[in-house]
């Protein structure tokens, strides 16, 4: 086992995931480099940083006499050489992770551990990505990352033992249980998730019930703690499409092609909490 001092993140992505991973990192004394392309982003990170640690004192979850990992944002990729860890938290485009993990294998050093946050790309696939596939894993942080203790692991055909071990290692630090799952699209979570959400969505498109009703009934009467929809914009309405695509390219399965009020609501910008808007409203409660 190793401790705190020993490790040191670079994140890269620095919107819904990256924030609460920064937050979950430095709130358990992990200093962490938070890269992104856009420096408005950056300088929204900062804040949000801060709103998540104060969130995660106020409810207890942060361990005593460790103090706060120093945050640094950039946006020079380079940064991430020094890290011992880096984890990937760019957009759920394949494209896109595609681009950054391939640079990120050449910038970082042999025995540096990669983690993907990906929602649905399965690790086998970007371990060609990358010169060492044995040294990259799936880590799947819920969000709240800094709240929620267990995440969900995924070890590909390629990732090896000692891999295992590091991951369990910063997990460990950072006071998370990983459940170890193989590879597929979607691992489990959102194999499971995804779908269902999509489904809710449909049901509010055609007609059968209001987003309120399908969530009310899934949490009265199945115990949800937050119903489908309104999970839907905690993650991001178009982050789970990009998701769903993924997905649906991926398995071929029908119900995994996003729907078309999910679609509109991705093209009108209603992309959940972060926006204002999504399947709910949250201006009214932000005033
Ligand atoms: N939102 C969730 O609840 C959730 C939960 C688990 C996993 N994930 C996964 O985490 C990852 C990030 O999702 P998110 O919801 O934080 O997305 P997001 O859209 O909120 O943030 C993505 C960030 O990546 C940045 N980015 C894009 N291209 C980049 C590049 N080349 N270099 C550096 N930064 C770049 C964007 O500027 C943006 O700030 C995705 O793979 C997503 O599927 C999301």
């Amino acid at each position: 086992m190793t401790d705190h001092t020993e490790h040191r993140l670079a994140v890269i992505g620095a919107g819904v995931m990256g924030t609460n991973i920064t937050a979950l990192a430095t709130g358990h004394g992990v200093p962490v480099v938070l890269v992104d392309v856009d420096d408005e982003k950056l300088a929204a990170a900062r804040l949000t940083v801060r709103q998540k640690l104060k969130h995660a004192q106020l409810m207890g979850v942060l361990p005593e006499g460790r103090g706060r990992g120093e945050l640094v944002t950039t946006t020079t990729l380079a940064d991430v050489a020094e890290a011992t860890t880096v984890i990937e938290a760019v957009t759920e485009v394949t494209e896109v992770k595609n681009k950054v993990l391939t640079e990120v294998g050449g910038l970082v050093a042999p025995g540096t551990l990669v983690i993907s946050n990906t929602s649905c790309i399965p690790v086998d696939e970007m371990a060609t990505w990358v010169p060492r596939g044995d040294e990259l894993v799936g880590v799947h942080f819920m969000n709240p990352a800094y709240l929620i203790e267990m995440v969900e692991v995924i070890r590909g055909t390629g990732t090896s033992d000692a891999t295992m071990e590091r991951v369990t290692a910063l997990l460990s630090v950072l006071g998370r249980e990983g459940l170890v799952v193989n590879d597929a699209p979607g691992f489990v979570i959102n194999r499971l998730l995804h779908p269902l959400i999509n489904r809710a969505a449909m049901l509010v498109q055609e007609g059968v019930a209001s987003a309120e009703v399908v969530d009310g009934l899934l949490e009265g009467c199945l115990g949800h703690s937050t119903g489908p929809l309104r999970t839907a914009d905690l993650i991001g309405v178009d982050n789970l499409a990009d998701s769903l695509v993924v997905l649906h390219e991926r398995t071929g399965d029908p119900e995994c092609a996003p729907c078309d009020l999910m679609l509109q609501l991705v093209r009108d910008g209603h992309h959940g909490r972060k926006t204002g808007r999504g399947f709910f409203d949250y201006r009214k409660a932000a005033e």
